[in-house]
């Protein structure tokens, strides 16, 4: 899979971009707030229709205009065409030429694995980073998790809307409480048995990176013990008084365990890189796994920050997007990459939202 073409209108620093990418190892070079980051950001988007900095749409709009977009063609078993157009008045999402209604029907296009400074959350940051990394995973591999998802969310919203009232009617509450069950049962059964497939590859991972031979475990936690219906009638009470619900799969957590001790409370800075990296790695072996294809690799400035070994850690996934022609988007202020990569190179030069071929003088 690759991305052969992208087009950006407005998007963050680049007014206009039309660029064509082969397969393989791209590298882009520039001096700091170039706009490096932005154009991983734009392919990370199209893959996920997120920020992986974790913004809104709105602060992705070039300062002083009204909306962004952003195409592309991508190349996979079969070419297709997608693109995003976003304004406060007016949001599209073609696939193809044809406006997407369902998100599943897009989700899955294009998937894409990015390792930035940010993955550090999934360690040291709240469950919520956790839940987007399961949930990612599963709306990028199970085609029907999102609408569950979706179901999901419309209940909760709506029986927490319900608790907020001054009275409560209980028999409209049981109504979204019986939607609740089955949507989130569902959810939590997908995460239950994807968490064992993640936690065996990110435990390869980790020792490879590492070198080490540390135990880590990742061990799928949820406020639903057993049964989430009755639960959910013993709680009945105390939601009534908090006006929340208080049990379910949005709020559910993916433990990270070192030596069987809390990684986030115990692991020295350097494990918990590794960790953040190892769960990254695992989630591309995943969707190579699954798809039967490897995912686009995004690496933003990581590099820099890792030692040798980590950095040789990433060879064999590099390799491998090599031999599938998948690509990787590397960023980098200078070249501080492994040598024995540099004669694949495809070189950019990245100044001032301006994306040019770069040839080593
Ligand atoms: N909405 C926006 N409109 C216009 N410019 C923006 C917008 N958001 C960010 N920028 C500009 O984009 C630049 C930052 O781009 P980017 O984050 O891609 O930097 P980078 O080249 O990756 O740098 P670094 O190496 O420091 O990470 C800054 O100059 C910033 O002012």
């Amino acid at each position: 899979m690759h991305l052969a073409r992208l087009r950006l209108r407005n998007f963050r620093n680049y007014a206009r971009l039309d660029v064509t990418f082969e397969p393989g190892f791209h590298l882009l070079l520039g001096r700091n707030a170039q706009g490096k980051t932005n154009i991983l950001e734009a392919i990370y988007l199209l893959a996920t229709l997120r920020s992986f900095r974790g913004v809104g749409n709105a602060d992705l709009v070039r300062f002083g205009q009204s909306g962004y977009l952003v195409a592309a063609g991508v190349v996979s078993d079969v070419a297709h065409e997608i693109s995003i157009y976003w304004s406060r008045q007016e949001r599209r999402l073609t696939l193809d030429g044809r406006a997407v209604r369902r998100l599943e029907e897009y989700l899955g296009t294009f998937r894409v694995t990015v390792f930035c400074t940010e993955d550090l959350q999934l360690i040291k940051g709240t469950a919520r980073h956790r839940r987007r990394f399961l949930d990612l995973l599963l709306t990028q591999t199970e085609p029907d998790y999102l609408s569950w998802w979706q179901r999901y969310l419309r209940a909760l919203r709506a029986r927490n809307a319900l608790l907020k009232q001054t009275t409560v009617d209980l028999v409209a509450l049981d109504g979204f409480t019986r939607e609740l069950v089955a949507a989130g049962q569902m959810l939590m059964e997908r995460r239950r048995r994807l968490v064992p497939r993640v936690a065996a590859r990110v435990l390869e991972a980790y020792r490879r990176i590492s070198g080490g031979s540390e135990e880590i475990r990742l061990r799928y936690q949820s406020t639903v013990r057993e049964d989430f219906a009755t639960e959910l009638v013993r709680v009945r009470d105390r939601e009534l008084a908090r006006r929340v619900t208080l049990l379910g799969p949005h709020l559910d957590d993916l433990e990270i365990l070192l030596e069987d001790r809390p990684a986030a409370a115990f692991a020295s800075e350097g494990q918990k890189r590794s960790m953040a990296l190892a769960l990254k790695m695992a989630q591309a072996e995943l969707f190579t796994e699954v798809h039967g294809a490897p995912p686009v690799l995004l690496i933003d400035d990581v590099m820099g920050e890792l030692d040798e070994s980590r950095r040789a850690a990433f060879l064999p996934l590099l390799e491998r997007a090599h031999l599938a022609r998948s690509q990787v988007f590397m960023t980098a202020t200078e070249e501080s990459w492994p040598k024995e990569l540099a004669p694949r190179l495809i070189r950019w030069r990245v100044e001032s939202g301006t994306l040019k071929p770069d040839r080593p003088g």
